[in-house]
């Protein structure tokens, strides 16, 4: 079987806590399969990329490499997550679109092709993911890579009349024809990227029903949804619920019911909007006070970003409201917690809590809603409240599917779940398990790396990729 290569902008590295579902969900992938693994080492340096770090652990290769301040703020915090992330999360009223920061990105791209080239094997399987990289096929192609070459965008992805909102939209989401398979989370994320190429780039669909670029290059796009690593997942939240953590947990809870939010500090997540309707189920419902208590683990992202940092405050002052207004002092209503927790122990948290609030504005996935299910007990299942606007919501149909925005609906929703008799509880939770515990995230990677090995080679156009500032020479050697 051919190498597999994954190159992503975060990887996580063993024994590190990961907080994002791109890091859980590949490090679970390149467990089953093995492989070199490259990317950002998540740290800074004087010059980005003047040293590859390398380890091995449990058939995995991770090779990574430093940023410099000026690369990371350009390409990172500055295009990928101030321009890509709020325009693929429905929010064009939020992108700060500067050229300086595009040319930065386009420039850490061309460094993570250079640095990659001399690790690949010409029978190498290349799976780029996420928004990060969306150039880095065609750079590849650019230095004579010929290998098979996949993309996953883990965002959704907006209707094409939103991504043209994007100065040189062209160059950018047109580079995406130079991978022989780009795959996205669900149908809807398709259908956006398929008209985009169809309407808006001049490609035409074959009769094998891939995309061909007005250049002539060949691609398939289709969805496949990412997933977890559910028997995994379910072992580990029964382990943990027997340890101390969840014990003292449980023992501080007396017979008070727990709702769980578990989301990295991010305007996608809807957290203010949670808070809301928290606030306002204390408020409708007297009698549920001292009843429940709300835990949200919120671990700060992306801190320098200016938009991350404003909702940072945003979201104190409404939990200091909640708390101030409703706690007595034997209860606390919310409790809210900025740190990271390792994944073990979460399992063992969303196992306890009777509710898990899942209700993002829009998200790729959103692994957390699959974890919780994983996570419960069969024959006291909680129930799961999530956003219909989370590509999770595709499959965890019997899910309480609400409106995150839409105050009343996600309150009521809340208090359906907190008096939900069992019998419902498991008639609900037991399809959504089945079906968790068939598409796993093993499932995904095989499906997806499958379909990717069974494309056509062939003569593949490098796409267009817009001009950038060369790389000072001392840097281009290794
Ligand atoms: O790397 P960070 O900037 O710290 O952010 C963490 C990750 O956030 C995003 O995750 C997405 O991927 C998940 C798995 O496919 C998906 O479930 C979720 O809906 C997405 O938001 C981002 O796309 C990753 O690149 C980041 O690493
Ligand atoms: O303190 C934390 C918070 C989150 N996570 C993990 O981070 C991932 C979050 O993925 P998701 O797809 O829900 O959202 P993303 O952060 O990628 O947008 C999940 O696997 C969580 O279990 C974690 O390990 N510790």
């Amino acid at each position: 079987m051919p190498r597999l290569v994954i190159v992503s902008n975060r990887v996580a590295l063993p024994r590190q806590t990961s907080t994002g579902g791109l890091g859980s969900a590949m490090h679970a992938a390149t467990r089953e399969q093995g492989g070199l693994w490259f990317g950002w080492s998540g740290k800074l340096a004087e010059h980005s990329g003047a040293v590859l770090h390398r380890q091995q652990h449990e058939q995995v290769d991770y090779v990574t490499m430093d940023l410099s301040r000026t690369d990371h703020d350009q390409y990172y915090a500055g295009f990928a997550n101030r321009a890509l992330w709020p325009l693929f999360h429905y929010r064009a009223g939020l992108v700060e679109y500067r050229r300086a920061n595009m040319e930065g990105y386009l420039r850490v791209n061309e460094l993570f092709a250079d640095r990659l080239l001399p690790l690949l094997q010409p029978d190498d399987t290349i799976w780029v993911h996420d928004y990060h990289l969306i150039p880095l096929g065609a750079l590849l192609r650019q230095r004579g890579v010929a290998n098979r070459i996949g993309f996953f965008l883990h965002t959704p992805l907006p209707a094409a009349g939103l991504l043209i909102a994007l100065p040189r939209h062209q160059e950018l989401l047109g580079s995406l024809a130079s991978y022989h398979l780009v795959g996205l989370h669900t149908e809807r994320d398709q259908r956006a990227l398929d008209d985009y190429f169809l309407h808006e780039a001049g490609a035409r669909r074959l009769a094998d029903g891939r995309l061909q670029d007005a250049a002539g290059a060949c691609f398939r796009t289709r969805a496949f949804p990412i997933s977890i690593d559910t028997g995994k997942v379910a072992r580990q939240a029964e382990r943990a619920s027997r340890g101390l953590k969840i014990r003292q947990l449980r023992d501080s809870l007396g017979t008070r019911a727990l709702v769980i939010g578990v989301d990295r500090l991010d305007y996608s997540k809807g957290l203010p909007e949670r808070f809301k309707a928290y606030g306002r189920l204390l408020d409708r419902q007297a009698g549920l006070r001292k009843q429940v208590s709300f835990l949200q683990i919120a671990p700060h992202s992306r801190d320098t970003v200016p938009e991350y940092r404003q909702l940072r405050h945003q979201l104190e002052r409404s939990a200091g409201h909640i708390n101030g207004r409703y706690a007595e002092p034997d209860w606390t209503p919310i409790s809210y917690v900025n740190r990271s927790f390792p994944h073990q122990l979460l399992t063992g948290y969303y196992r306890v809590a009777r509710v898990g609030l899942v209700t993002p504005l829009r998200d790729g996935m959103n692994l957390v809603a699959k974890e919780y299910i994983a996570s419960q007990d069969a024959l006291d299942p909680g129930v799961l409240v999530l956003s219909r606007f989370a590509g999770a919501a595709q499959e965890l149909d019997s899910a309480l599917l609400v409106n995150p925005s839409d105050t009343e609906e996600v309150t009521e929703a809340l208090e359906t779940a907190l008096s939900m008799p069992l019998q419902e509880r498991q008639r609900r939770w037991r399809p959504m398990y089945e079906h968790l515990c068939r598409y796993d995230v093993n499932y995904w990677c095989k499906d997806f790396l499958d379909t990717l090995r069974q494309q056509p080679t062939g003569a593949i156009a490098p796409a267009t990729v817009p001009p950038h500032q060369p790389l000072p020479a001392k840097l281009r050697t290794d």
